[in-house]
């Protein structure tokens, strides 16, 4: 659909109405509405923060309206208009009430069938909210009161409590719902301190990250459109996140797979590291190695690089064994440390999951597991904070091959003296994230 000359409201909705009534990807759907409109950038800004701010707060906002809505809402736009403007009621200080209820009364009326009264139900259900202002569940059902409270899940609030107590699931819930960091890493083919200089005459008042000397914390988005990103002299990438690559001790001539690459984050800084070795950098989706190879390509180490689609699974029947230096699994996984910048996460991924997925990480595991040689490094990275398929994993892959051990290892500014590395979300305010490194019994 043409979406030209619609506000950002109406942009904001739309993209809504596909998410919560479709079922599709945030992402996806808010970049293919942003495609086609006109909107300035202030107004883009302001449909995305519409888009992801209602539905991060879906059960909080759902929850204010729920003893609001006192008749049944038969149009599809209904819900979704309901909901953002009760984000825009609730969360956005600067919007007046006044513009948001006469915004969802053109709205409505746009949206609604001919002759549609929906725009009196927004009305006063609006109203009703403005009136009344928000409410919370009872503290004494701590599940109940977080789930709304931080919207989440009742399943993942009870998750967090059963494995880090109320008082970290209160935390690690209050910080993934805080706006993502800025960072970028500096590649290693560039020098930090120029790097850090540009950036500050740039505007972004770069600051160092505490885990790692290579990553800088930017004081606002839009890097991606400077020299400095263009160039390859940064990436954009999570604080925990640049940690796993550093997690191996490169010489710089080896032979490396990379088992689960695409976008190629990690490929890149993999490469940065062995100028005169090669990376083979495996994904499933043959269409996402694009991805890998356009990395490649801005960060100037393509030459390092040679992508394959491939199923990792099936790693052991396309390579020799023992033919890599190191291996990176940087598994497919529930993402469950990326809530802060992925808000729909919470709501799409069930406890059920966290088993399947541990066993394709497994599965990944075992069949590239063939290919180290004696002397190799064998790093398991994960984007989650579930111990299915973190420490069981690191726990079921050393039952099932007894010649592997757990290496200590420092990566960044952290140390892992028992191998392992978790990084939950509150810890540093980055993504939430698990390493582990391996190698073989001498
Ligand atoms: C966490 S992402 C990798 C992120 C990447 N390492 C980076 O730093 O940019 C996991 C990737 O694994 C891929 N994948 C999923 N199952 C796979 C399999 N069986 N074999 C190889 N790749 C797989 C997915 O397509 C996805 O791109």
């Amino acid at each position: 659909m043409k979406l030209l000359n619609k506000s950002a409201r109406a942009v904001a909705l739309e993209t809504l109405i596909r998410i919560l009534c479709d079922g599709s990807y945030s992402n996806i759907s808010l970049n293919n509405s942003l495609r086609s409109t006109n909107l300035s950038q202030a107004d883009r800004n302001f449909a995305t923060r519409l888009v992801y701010g209602t539905v991060q707060y879906k059960i909080f906002l759902d929850y204010q309206l729920q003893d609001l809505i006192k008749t049944k809402l038969k149009e599809e736009y209904l819900k979704p208009l309901l909901l953002m403007s009760g984000y825009q009621l609730i969360f956005m200080d600067k919007v007046p009430d006044r513009a948001v209820l006469n915004e969802a009364n053109l709205l409505a009326k746009k949206f609604g069938k001919k002759n549609s009264t929906g725009y009196k139900i927004i009305n006063g259900i609006l109203r009703s909210l403005i009136r009344r202002g928000t409410v919370l569940p009872e503290k004494n059902n701590l599940v109940h009161y977080l789930s709304v409270k931080e919207s989440t899940p009742k399943w993942l609030v009870e998750y967090l409590i059963s494995h880090w107590g109320e008082k970290r699931a209160g935390s690690i819930l209050a910080s993934i719902n805080e706006t993502a960091k800025n960072t970028v890493r500096v590649s290693s083919l560039a020098n930090p301190d120029e790097v850090f200089s540009k950036l500050t005459e740039l505007d972004f008042a770069p600051q160092r990250s505490q885990l790692s000397d290579d990553v800088f914390v930017l004081s606002r988005g839009g890097i991606v459109n400077s020299t400095l990103f263009k160039k390859g002299e940064l990436t954009v990438q999570d604080e925990a996140a640049s940690l796993a690559v550093s997690a191996f001790d490169f010489i710089g001539d080896e032979n490396v797979l990379d088992a689960c690459s695409a976008p190629g984050g990690k490929t890149v800084q993999i490469a940065e590291k062995i100028p005169t070795g090669q990376v083979i950098a495996l994904d499933i989706h043959e269409n996402k190695l694009r991805l890998v190879r356009q990395n490649a390509t801005r960060m100037n180490v393509i030459d390092r690089v040679k992508t394959m689609a491939m199923d990792a699974r099936k790693a052991d029947e396309s390579f020799d064994q023992q033919q890599f230096d190191k291996i990176l699994v940087d598994a497919p996984c529930s993402g469950l440390g990326l809530l802060r910048r992925k808000p729909e996460i919470r709501y799409n991924k069930h406890p059920a999951d966290l088993k399947q997925l541990q066993q394709i990480q497994l599965n990944i595991l075992d069949h590239v597991s063939k290919l180290l040689n004696e002397s190799g490094e064998l790093v398991y990275s994960t984007c989650t904070i579930a111990t299915e398929e973190d420490e069981e994993v690191v726990e079921k892959f050393l039952e099932q091959h007894s010649k592997y051990r757990l290496q200590s290892f420092k990566a960044g500014n952290l140390e892992a003296p028992n191998g392992m590395l978790k990084i939950l979300p509150d810890s540093y305010n980055s993504d939430g994230f698990f390493i582990a490194k391996f190698v073989m019994r001498g």
